[in-house]
Protein backbone atom coordinates (compact mmCIF):
# COMPACT_ATOMS: atom_id res chain seq x y z
CA UNK A 1 0.00 0.00 0.00
CA UNK A 2 0.64 3.50 -0.30
CA UNK A 3 1.25 5.59 2.67
CA UNK A 4 1.50 9.61 3.47
CA UNK A 5 1.94 10.79 7.02
CA UNK A 6 1.89 14.24 7.90
CA UNK A 7 4.07 15.36 11.03
CA UNK A 8 7.49 13.49 11.82
CA UNK A 9 7.26 14.01 15.53
CA UNK A 10 7.72 10.26 17.43
CA UNK A 11 4.55 9.15 15.78
CA UNK A 12 5.07 9.86 12.13
CA UNK A 13 8.68 9.04 12.23
CA UNK A 14 8.14 5.84 13.95
CA UNK A 15 5.14 5.19 11.96
CA UNK A 16 6.72 6.11 8.96
CA UNK A 17 9.79 3.48 9.43
CA UNK A 18 8.01 0.81 10.67
CA UNK A 19 5.15 0.55 7.97
CA UNK A 20 8.31 0.94 5.23
CA UNK A 21 9.73 -1.82 7.01
CA UNK A 22 6.84 -3.76 7.14
CA UNK A 23 6.67 -3.33 3.22
CA UNK A 24 4.19 0.02 2.64
CA UNK A 25 5.15 2.43 0.54
CA UNK A 26 5.53 5.88 2.61
CA UNK A 27 6.25 9.77 1.73
CA UNK A 28 6.50 11.55 5.45
CA UNK A 29 5.60 15.49 5.24
CA UNK A 30 6.57 17.85 7.44
CA UNK A 31 6.46 21.76 7.21
CA UNK A 32 10.18 22.39 9.24
CA UNK A 33 12.82 21.93 5.73
CA UNK A 34 15.59 21.31 7.96
CA UNK A 35 13.94 18.44 9.98
CA UNK A 36 13.10 17.18 6.24
CA UNK A 37 16.90 17.95 5.43
CA UNK A 38 17.92 15.53 8.03
CA UNK A 39 15.79 12.89 7.59
CA UNK A 40 16.78 12.64 3.86
CA UNK A 41 20.20 11.87 5.27
CA UNK A 42 19.32 9.33 7.16
CA UNK A 43 19.62 11.06 10.90
CA UNK A 44 17.04 10.85 13.26
CA UNK A 45 16.00 14.19 14.44
CA UNK A 46 15.04 12.40 17.92
CA UNK A 47 16.80 9.75 19.82
CA UNK A 48 15.05 6.70 20.13
CA UNK A 49 16.44 3.22 20.26
CA UNK A 50 16.22 1.07 16.97
CA UNK A 51 15.05 3.89 14.63
CA UNK A 52 17.73 5.31 13.03
CA UNK A 53 19.15 1.98 11.51
CA UNK A 54 15.59 1.54 10.21
CA UNK A 55 15.20 4.63 8.75
CA UNK A 56 18.53 4.25 6.69
CA UNK A 57 17.46 0.43 5.67
CA UNK A 58 14.15 1.51 4.55
CA UNK A 59 15.74 4.86 2.66
CA UNK A 60 18.07 3.26 0.66
CA UNK A 61 15.28 0.18 -0.39
CA UNK A 62 13.80 3.31 -1.77
CA UNK A 63 10.32 2.19 0.23
CA UNK A 64 11.03 5.76 2.89
CA UNK A 65 10.95 9.43 1.49
CA UNK A 66 10.26 12.67 2.65
CA UNK A 67 8.81 16.02 1.80
CA UNK A 68 7.55 19.43 2.39
CA UNK A 69 4.65 19.25 0.62
CA UNK A 70 1.61 16.44 0.74
CA UNK A 71 0.01 17.56 -2.61
CA UNK A 72 2.47 15.48 -4.92
CA UNK A 73 1.76 11.91 -2.34
CA UNK A 74 -1.52 12.50 -0.50
CA UNK A 75 -3.63 12.10 -3.88
CA UNK A 76 -2.11 8.43 -5.06
CA UNK A 77 -2.29 7.34 -1.39
CA UNK A 78 -4.39 4.58 -0.41
CA UNK A 79 -4.00 6.24 3.59
CA UNK A 80 -3.37 9.48 4.84
CA UNK A 81 -2.53 9.67 8.34
CA UNK A 82 -2.26 12.55 10.25
CA UNK A 83 0.31 12.41 13.22
CA UNK A 84 0.54 15.96 13.41
CA UNK A 85 1.26 17.27 17.19
CA UNK A 86 -2.09 18.50 19.38
CA UNK A 87 -0.39 20.07 22.47
CA UNK A 88 -2.00 21.79 25.33
CA UNK A 89 -3.66 25.04 25.08
CA UNK A 90 -4.18 27.66 27.99
CA UNK A 91 -7.44 26.03 29.03
CA UNK A 92 -6.29 23.35 29.17
CA UNK A 93 -8.04 21.49 25.99
CA UNK A 94 -5.81 20.21 23.13
CA UNK A 95 -4.65 22.71 20.63
CA UNK A 96 -6.57 21.71 17.34
CA UNK A 97 -4.10 24.24 14.88
CA UNK A 98 -2.06 21.77 13.21
CA UNK A 99 -4.84 19.13 12.66
CA UNK A 100 -7.29 21.47 11.30
CA UNK A 101 -4.47 23.07 8.61
CA UNK A 102 -3.48 19.07 7.69
CA UNK A 103 -7.12 18.94 7.23
CA UNK A 104 -7.40 22.06 4.61
CA UNK A 105 -4.18 20.99 3.06
CA UNK A 106 -5.50 17.67 2.75
CA UNK A 107 -8.99 18.81 1.32
CA UNK A 108 -7.00 20.78 -1.33
CA UNK A 109 -4.71 18.04 -2.94
CA UNK A 110 -7.28 15.13 -3.25
CA UNK A 111 -9.15 15.03 -6.67
CA UNK A 112 -13.31 14.36 -6.63
CA UNK A 113 -12.55 11.27 -8.08
CA UNK A 114 -11.54 8.18 -6.14
CA UNK A 115 -11.87 7.30 -2.37
CA UNK A 116 -9.44 8.16 0.12
CA UNK A 117 -8.84 7.11 3.83
CA UNK A 118 -7.57 9.58 6.15
CA UNK A 119 -6.69 8.42 9.68
CA UNK A 120 -6.21 10.59 12.61
CA UNK A 121 -3.18 8.99 14.52
CA UNK A 122 -2.87 12.13 16.82
CA UNK A 123 -4.24 11.94 20.17
CA UNK A 124 -7.64 14.04 19.18
CA UNK A 125 -10.30 15.17 20.94
CA UNK A 126 -13.89 12.62 20.27
CA UNK A 127 -15.62 13.91 17.52
CA UNK A 128 -12.29 15.00 15.28
CA UNK A 129 -12.95 12.70 12.99
CA UNK A 130 -16.17 14.17 11.67
CA UNK A 131 -14.94 17.84 12.03
CA UNK A 132 -11.78 16.78 10.02
CA UNK A 133 -14.00 15.27 7.33
CA UNK A 134 -16.02 18.67 7.64
CA UNK A 135 -13.09 20.59 6.73
CA UNK A 136 -12.11 18.46 3.63
CA UNK A 137 -15.62 19.16 2.46
CA UNK A 138 -15.39 22.49 2.84
CA UNK A 139 -12.32 22.24 0.33
CA UNK A 140 -13.74 20.10 -2.45
CA UNK A 141 -17.33 18.95 -1.03
CA UNK A 142 -16.85 16.20 -4.14
CA UNK A 143 -14.23 14.13 -2.49
CA UNK A 144 -15.30 10.50 -1.28
CA UNK A 145 -13.38 10.78 2.02
CA UNK A 146 -13.56 8.27 5.01
CA UNK A 147 -11.83 9.94 8.19
CA UNK A 148 -11.10 7.47 10.33
CA UNK A 149 -9.62 7.53 13.70
CA UNK A 150 -6.42 4.95 14.53
CA UNK A 151 -4.58 6.26 17.99
CA UNK A 152 -1.04 5.50 18.43
CA UNK A 153 -0.27 3.85 22.16
CA UNK A 154 3.55 3.49 21.49
CA UNK A 155 5.98 4.74 24.40
CA UNK A 156 9.27 6.53 24.10
CA UNK A 157 12.28 4.81 24.63
CA UNK A 158 10.67 1.71 23.31
CA UNK A 159 8.36 2.97 20.19
CA UNK A 160 9.75 0.62 17.35
CA UNK A 161 9.63 -2.01 19.36
CA UNK A 162 6.09 -0.88 20.80
CA UNK A 163 4.77 -0.03 16.99
CA UNK A 164 6.32 -3.80 15.49
CA UNK A 165 4.74 -5.49 18.34
CA UNK A 166 1.17 -3.86 19.80
CA UNK A 167 -0.97 -5.34 22.14
CA UNK A 168 -4.05 -3.93 19.86
CA UNK A 169 -4.76 -1.95 16.77
CA UNK A 170 -7.86 0.06 17.89
CA UNK A 171 -9.24 0.75 13.99
CA UNK A 172 -12.42 3.53 14.17
CA UNK A 173 -14.91 3.98 11.26
CA UNK A 174 -18.29 3.19 10.59
CA UNK A 175 -17.34 2.88 6.72
CA UNK A 176 -17.22 -0.44 5.52
CA UNK A 177 -14.38 -0.08 2.44
CA UNK A 178 -12.52 2.37 5.06
CA UNK A 179 -12.29 -0.67 7.42
CA UNK A 180 -11.07 -3.23 4.96
CA UNK A 181 -8.46 -0.81 3.69
CA UNK A 182 -7.39 -0.17 7.42
CA UNK A 183 -7.24 -4.16 8.19
CA UNK A 184 -5.25 -5.02 5.63
CA UNK A 185 -2.90 -2.29 6.46
CA UNK A 186 -2.36 -3.61 9.63
CA UNK A 187 -2.43 -6.99 8.64
CA UNK A 188 1.20 -7.79 9.26
CA UNK A 189 0.78 -6.32 12.73
CA UNK A 190 -2.02 -7.28 14.12
CA UNK A 191 -5.40 -9.98 13.48
CA UNK A 192 -8.33 -11.62 15.65
CA UNK A 193 -8.76 -9.96 19.25
CA UNK A 194 -5.67 -8.03 18.66
CA UNK A 195 -7.75 -5.59 16.54
CA UNK A 196 -10.22 -4.04 18.00
CA UNK A 197 -12.96 -2.85 15.48
CA UNK A 198 -15.02 0.15 16.83
CA UNK A 199 -16.48 3.52 15.47
CA UNK A 200 -14.74 6.60 14.78
CA UNK A 201 -15.98 8.47 18.86
CA UNK A 202 -15.48 5.78 20.69
CA UNK A 203 -11.61 5.32 19.00
CA UNK A 204 -11.19 8.54 20.03
CA UNK A 205 -12.05 8.11 23.60
CA UNK A 206 -10.10 4.77 23.94
CA UNK A 207 -6.85 6.79 23.61
CA UNK A 208 -7.85 9.54 26.31
CA UNK A 209 -9.40 6.79 28.49
CA UNK A 210 -6.08 4.87 28.37
CA UNK A 211 -3.74 7.35 29.01
CA UNK A 212 -5.52 8.79 31.91
CA UNK A 213 -6.32 5.00 33.46
CA UNK A 214 -2.23 4.92 33.75
CA UNK A 215 -1.55 8.02 34.77
CA UNK A 216 -4.34 7.55 37.53
CA UNK A 217 -2.49 4.25 38.20
CA UNK A 218 0.78 6.09 38.73
CA UNK A 219 -1.05 8.82 40.69
CA UNK A 220 -3.02 6.15 43.16
CA UNK A 221 0.50 4.49 43.71
CA UNK A 222 1.82 8.13 44.55
CA UNK A 223 -1.25 8.99 47.06
CA UNK A 224 -0.24 5.72 48.49
CA UNK A 225 3.57 6.19 48.94
CA UNK A 226 2.88 9.27 50.75
CA UNK A 227 0.24 7.98 53.04
CA UNK A 228 3.10 4.70 53.74
CA UNK A 229 5.53 7.61 54.32
CA UNK A 230 3.31 8.84 56.93
CA UNK A 231 1.96 5.63 58.72
CA UNK A 232 5.32 4.03 58.77
CA UNK A 233 4.81 1.84 55.71
CA UNK A 234 6.90 0.71 52.82
CA UNK A 235 5.85 1.66 49.56
CA UNK A 236 7.87 -1.13 47.94
CA UNK A 237 5.80 -3.75 50.10
CA UNK A 238 2.25 -2.46 49.51
CA UNK A 239 3.09 -2.61 45.90
CA UNK A 240 4.54 -6.47 46.14
CA UNK A 241 1.49 -7.55 48.06
CA UNK A 242 -1.09 -5.47 45.90
CA UNK A 243 0.62 -6.39 42.51
CA UNK A 244 0.16 -10.04 42.97
CA UNK A 245 -3.43 -9.85 42.86
CA UNK A 246 -3.69 -10.44 38.98
CA UNK A 247 -6.52 -7.69 38.62
CA UNK A 248 -4.37 -4.86 39.77
CA UNK A 249 -1.00 -6.36 38.14
CA UNK A 250 2.28 -5.10 39.51
CA UNK A 251 2.86 -3.61 35.98
CA UNK A 252 2.81 0.91 35.78
CA UNK A 253 2.37 0.94 39.86
CA UNK A 254 6.52 2.35 40.27
CA UNK A 255 5.98 5.31 42.91
CA UNK A 256 7.99 8.26 42.10
CA UNK A 257 8.05 12.09 40.91
CA UNK A 258 4.95 11.80 38.66
CA UNK A 259 4.03 10.87 35.46
CA UNK A 260 6.09 13.74 32.97
CA UNK A 261 6.14 13.69 28.90
CA UNK A 262 4.33 15.13 26.37
CA UNK A 263 1.02 12.48 26.82
CA UNK A 264 -0.27 12.19 29.76
CA UNK A 265 -0.17 15.61 31.61
CA UNK A 266 -1.91 17.34 28.46
CA UNK A 267 -4.32 13.83 28.02
CA UNK A 268 -5.28 13.87 31.32
CA UNK A 269 -6.14 17.67 31.30
CA UNK A 270 -7.42 17.28 27.69
CA UNK A 271 -9.95 14.73 28.96
CA UNK A 272 -11.12 16.92 31.70
CA UNK A 273 -11.36 19.72 29.34
CA UNK A 274 -13.63 17.53 27.20
CA UNK A 275 -16.04 16.43 29.75
CA UNK A 276 -16.51 19.91 30.95
CA UNK A 277 -17.72 21.36 28.02
CA UNK A 278 -20.11 18.26 28.02
CA UNK A 279 -21.36 19.39 31.33
CA UNK A 280 -19.71 17.01 33.67
CA UNK A 281 -16.98 17.64 36.52
CA UNK A 282 -14.03 14.87 35.68
CA UNK A 283 -13.53 14.68 39.64
CA UNK A 284 -10.96 11.50 39.07
CA UNK A 285 -9.39 13.39 36.18
CA UNK A 286 -8.88 16.36 38.76
CA UNK A 287 -7.17 14.13 41.35
CA UNK A 288 -4.92 12.30 39.37
CA UNK A 289 -3.23 15.94 37.76
CA UNK A 290 -3.28 17.51 41.23
CA UNK A 291 -1.33 14.64 42.93
CA UNK A 292 1.00 14.70 39.55
CA UNK A 293 1.91 18.42 39.70
CA UNK A 294 2.71 18.01 43.39
CA UNK A 295 4.68 15.04 43.58
CA UNK A 296 7.66 16.54 41.71
CA UNK A 297 8.09 19.21 44.47
CA UNK A 298 8.77 16.44 47.25
CA UNK A 299 12.59 16.38 46.80
CA UNK A 300 12.40 19.84 47.52
CA UNK A 301 10.50 19.47 50.85
CA UNK A 302 12.74 17.24 51.45
CA UNK A 303 15.89 19.55 51.07
CA UNK A 304 14.62 22.02 53.25
CA UNK A 305 14.00 19.67 55.73
CA UNK A 306 17.77 18.40 55.81
CA UNK A 307 19.21 21.59 55.91
CA UNK A 308 17.01 23.11 58.76
CA UNK A 309 15.06 25.27 55.77
CA UNK A 310 17.54 26.82 53.96
CA UNK A 311 19.48 25.21 51.05
CA UNK A 312 21.11 28.40 50.17
CA UNK A 313 24.75 28.19 48.68
CA UNK A 314 24.23 24.17 48.99
CA UNK A 315 25.71 22.20 45.59
CA UNK A 316 23.49 20.16 44.53
CA UNK A 317 23.45 17.26 41.56
CA UNK A 318 20.96 16.08 39.64
CA UNK A 319 21.39 12.36 38.08
CA UNK A 320 18.91 12.43 35.11
CA UNK A 321 16.94 15.43 33.48
CA UNK A 322 14.97 13.79 30.56
CA UNK A 323 11.18 12.82 31.46
CA UNK A 324 12.04 9.25 31.71
CA UNK A 325 15.06 6.90 30.13
CA UNK A 326 16.04 5.58 26.97
CA UNK A 327 14.62 9.54 25.75
CA UNK A 328 16.04 12.74 24.88
CA UNK A 329 12.63 14.17 25.08
CA UNK A 330 12.15 17.07 28.02
CA UNK A 331 8.38 17.79 27.62
CA UNK A 332 7.06 18.72 30.77
CA UNK A 333 10.00 16.47 32.57
CA UNK A 334 9.85 16.74 36.00
CA UNK A 335 13.64 17.83 36.13
CA UNK A 336 12.92 21.26 35.20
CA UNK A 337 10.48 22.40 37.92
CA UNK A 338 12.37 20.86 40.64
CA UNK A 339 16.06 22.66 38.99
CA UNK A 340 14.19 25.57 38.97
CA UNK A 341 12.70 25.77 42.30
CA UNK A 342 16.70 25.07 43.42
CA UNK A 343 18.26 27.73 41.92
CA UNK A 344 15.62 30.32 43.48
CA UNK A 345 16.47 29.11 46.40
CA UNK A 346 19.81 29.92 46.02
CA UNK A 347 21.19 26.22 45.32
CA UNK A 348 24.16 25.39 43.11
CA UNK A 349 22.88 23.17 40.29
CA UNK A 350 25.27 20.65 38.74
CA UNK A 351 22.97 18.27 36.34
CA UNK A 352 23.81 15.29 34.09
CA UNK A 353 21.78 13.35 31.28
CA UNK A 354 23.49 10.69 29.49
CA UNK A 355 21.31 11.61 26.39
CA UNK A 356 19.16 14.61 27.20
CA UNK A 357 21.87 16.96 28.33
CA UNK A 358 21.74 19.23 25.08
CA UNK A 359 17.92 18.73 24.72
CA UNK A 360 17.46 20.03 27.96
CA UNK A 361 19.36 23.20 28.10
CA UNK A 362 16.75 25.13 26.54
CA UNK A 363 14.36 24.29 29.59
CA UNK A 364 16.84 25.36 32.44
CA UNK A 365 17.89 28.46 34.28
CA UNK A 366 21.29 29.43 32.26
CA UNK A 367 23.59 28.98 35.75
CA UNK A 368 23.03 25.38 35.90
CA UNK A 369 25.99 23.27 35.35
CA UNK A 370 25.65 20.75 32.73
CA UNK A 371 28.78 18.23 33.02
CA UNK A 372 29.93 15.31 31.00
CA UNK A 373 29.98 12.36 33.45
CA UNK A 374 28.00 10.97 36.53
CA UNK A 375 30.96 11.51 38.43
CA UNK A 376 31.42 15.08 37.79
CA UNK A 377 27.95 15.85 38.90
CA UNK A 378 27.99 14.12 42.40
CA UNK A 379 31.91 15.66 43.25
CA UNK A 380 31.97 17.68 46.26
CA UNK A 381 27.69 17.58 46.56
CA UNK A 382 26.08 18.35 49.72
CA UNK A 383 22.73 16.01 48.40
CA UNK A 384 22.08 14.11 45.31
CA UNK A 385 18.80 13.78 43.45
CA UNK A 386 17.87 11.05 41.38
CA UNK A 387 15.17 12.49 38.74
CA UNK A 388 15.47 9.71 35.66
CA UNK A 389 15.99 6.37 36.46
CA UNK A 390 19.02 5.47 33.49
CA UNK A 391 20.21 2.44 33.99
CA UNK A 392 24.33 3.83 34.58
CA UNK A 393 22.92 5.47 37.50
CA UNK A 394 21.50 2.37 38.71
CA UNK A 395 25.10 0.91 39.06
CA UNK A 396 26.67 3.59 41.37
CA UNK A 397 28.22 2.10 44.20
CA UNK A 398 27.18 3.92 47.20
CA UNK A 399 30.33 3.72 48.83
CA UNK A 400 32.34 5.57 46.18
CA UNK A 401 29.69 8.08 45.80
CA UNK A 402 30.00 9.36 49.57
CA UNK A 403 33.68 9.05 49.08
CA UNK A 404 32.71 11.69 46.15
CA UNK A 405 30.07 13.81 47.85
CA UNK A 406 30.73 16.46 50.64
CA UNK A 407 27.89 15.54 52.17
CA UNK A 408 25.57 12.36 52.34
CA UNK A 409 21.84 12.87 51.33
CA UNK A 410 20.92 10.57 48.55
CA UNK A 411 17.20 11.31 46.96
CA UNK A 412 16.05 9.00 45.02
CA UNK A 413 13.40 10.12 43.05
CA UNK A 414 12.75 6.83 40.80
CA UNK A 415 13.01 4.28 44.12
CA UNK A 416 15.84 2.90 41.79
CA UNK A 417 18.95 2.51 44.18
CA UNK A 418 18.88 -0.29 46.40
CA UNK A 419 17.63 1.41 49.96
CA UNK A 420 19.71 -0.99 52.27
CA UNK A 421 22.89 -1.06 50.32
CA UNK A 422 22.75 3.33 50.57
CA UNK A 423 21.73 2.89 54.00
CA UNK A 424 24.27 0.42 55.16
CA UNK A 425 27.23 2.68 53.35
CA UNK A 426 26.46 5.45 55.47
CA UNK A 427 24.39 7.34 53.20
CA UNK A 428 21.10 9.42 54.52
CA UNK A 429 19.05 7.53 51.88
CA UNK A 430 15.58 9.32 51.05
CA UNK A 431 12.99 7.11 48.68
CA UNK A 432 9.70 7.97 47.79
CA UNK A 433 7.34 6.02 50.38
CA UNK A 434 10.40 3.77 51.40
CA UNK A 435 11.62 5.25 54.68
CA UNK A 436 10.43 2.76 56.79
N1 LIG B 1 5.07 11.28 21.50
C1 LIG B 1 4.45 10.15 21.78
O1 LIG B 1 5.02 9.25 22.39
C2 LIG B 1 3.04 9.92 21.34
C3 LIG B 1 2.49 8.62 21.45
C4 LIG B 1 1.15 8.43 21.06
C5 LIG B 1 0.39 9.50 20.60
N2 LIG B 1 0.96 10.73 20.51
C6 LIG B 1 0.16 11.81 19.93
O2 LIG B 1 0.55 11.94 18.56
C7 LIG B 1 0.54 13.31 18.14
C8 LIG B 1 1.92 13.69 17.64
O3 LIG B 1 2.82 13.68 18.71
P1 LIG B 1 4.40 13.74 18.50
O4 LIG B 1 5.02 13.75 19.84
O5 LIG B 1 4.77 12.72 17.50
O6 LIG B 1 4.49 15.18 17.77
P2 LIG B 1 5.55 16.32 17.75
O7 LIG B 1 4.90 17.50 18.33
O8 LIG B 1 6.85 15.81 18.29
O9 LIG B 1 5.79 16.53 16.18
C9 LIG B 1 4.79 16.97 15.31
C10 LIG B 1 5.42 17.28 13.95
O10 LIG B 1 4.38 17.71 13.07
C11 LIG B 1 4.91 18.72 12.22
N3 LIG B 1 3.80 19.52 11.65
C12 LIG B 1 2.98 20.41 12.25
N4 LIG B 1 2.12 20.92 11.35
C13 LIG B 1 2.38 20.35 10.17
C14 LIG B 1 1.82 20.45 8.86
N5 LIG B 1 0.80 21.26 8.60
N6 LIG B 1 2.35 19.70 7.88
C15 LIG B 1 3.39 18.88 8.12
N7 LIG B 1 3.96 18.73 9.33
C16 LIG B 1 3.46 19.46 10.34
C17 LIG B 1 5.82 19.52 13.14
O11 LIG B 1 6.75 20.26 12.39
C18 LIG B 1 6.46 18.41 13.98
O12 LIG B 1 7.66 17.94 13.38
C19 LIG B 1 0.04 14.09 19.35
O13 LIG B 1 -1.35 14.21 19.24
C20 LIG B 1 0.39 13.19 20.53
O14 LIG B 1 -0.46 13.41 21.63
C21 LIG B 1 2.25 10.97 20.85
O1 LIG C 1 5.01 3.05 37.09
C1 LIG C 1 5.26 4.10 36.49
C2 LIG C 1 5.29 4.20 35.08
C3 LIG C 1 5.57 5.43 34.49
N1 LIG C 1 5.83 6.51 35.25
C4 LIG C 1 6.08 7.82 34.61
O2 LIG C 1 5.04 8.07 33.67
C5 LIG C 1 5.53 8.84 32.58
C6 LIG C 1 5.11 8.23 31.26
O3 LIG C 1 5.78 7.02 31.07
P1 LIG C 1 5.49 6.06 29.82
O4 LIG C 1 4.08 5.73 29.78
O5 LIG C 1 6.45 4.95 29.88
O6 LIG C 1 5.93 7.02 28.63
P2 LIG C 1 5.25 7.76 27.38
O7 LIG C 1 6.23 7.63 26.28
O8 LIG C 1 4.79 9.10 27.82
O9 LIG C 1 3.98 6.85 26.95
C7 LIG C 1 2.64 7.11 27.37
O10 LIG C 1 2.04 8.11 26.54
C8 LIG C 1 2.03 7.77 25.12
C9 LIG C 1 1.47 8.97 24.39
O11 LIG C 1 0.10 9.05 24.38
C10 LIG C 1 1.18 6.52 24.93
O12 LIG C 1 1.15 6.18 23.55
C11 LIG C 1 1.78 5.36 25.75
O13 LIG C 1 0.97 4.20 25.61
C12 LIG C 1 1.84 5.80 27.21
O14 LIG C 1 2.46 4.79 28.01
C13 LIG C 1 7.04 8.96 32.78
O15 LIG C 1 7.33 10.23 33.32
C14 LIG C 1 7.37 7.87 33.79
O16 LIG C 1 8.47 8.21 34.59
C15 LIG C 1 5.81 6.43 36.65
O17 LIG C 1 6.02 7.43 37.35
N2 LIG C 1 5.52 5.23 37.23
Amino acid sequence: MKLTIVGTGYVGLVSGVCFSELGHEVVCIDKMEDKVAQLRSGKSPIYEPGLEELLQKNIQAGRLTFDTDLSTSAPSSDVIMIAVGTPQAEDGSADMKYVHTVAKEIGQALPSTGQYVVVNKSTVPVGTADQVKEIIHNMNEDVDVAVCSVPEFLREGSAVKDTMNPDRIVIGTSIPWAKARLVQLHEKLATGDKIVITNEKSAEMIKYAANSFLATKISFINEMANISEHVGANIDDVVRGIGSDRRISPHFLNAGLGYGGSCFPKDVKALANMAETHNYEPQMLYAADRINERQRFKPLDQLLKKFNGSIEGKQIAILGLAFKPNTDDMRYAPSIDIIHELVKAGSIVRAHDPIAQNAAKPFLPNNVTLVETMEETYAHADAVILITEWAEYKSIDPTDLLAQMRGNFVIDGRNAFDADAYKNAGIDYYGIGRNS
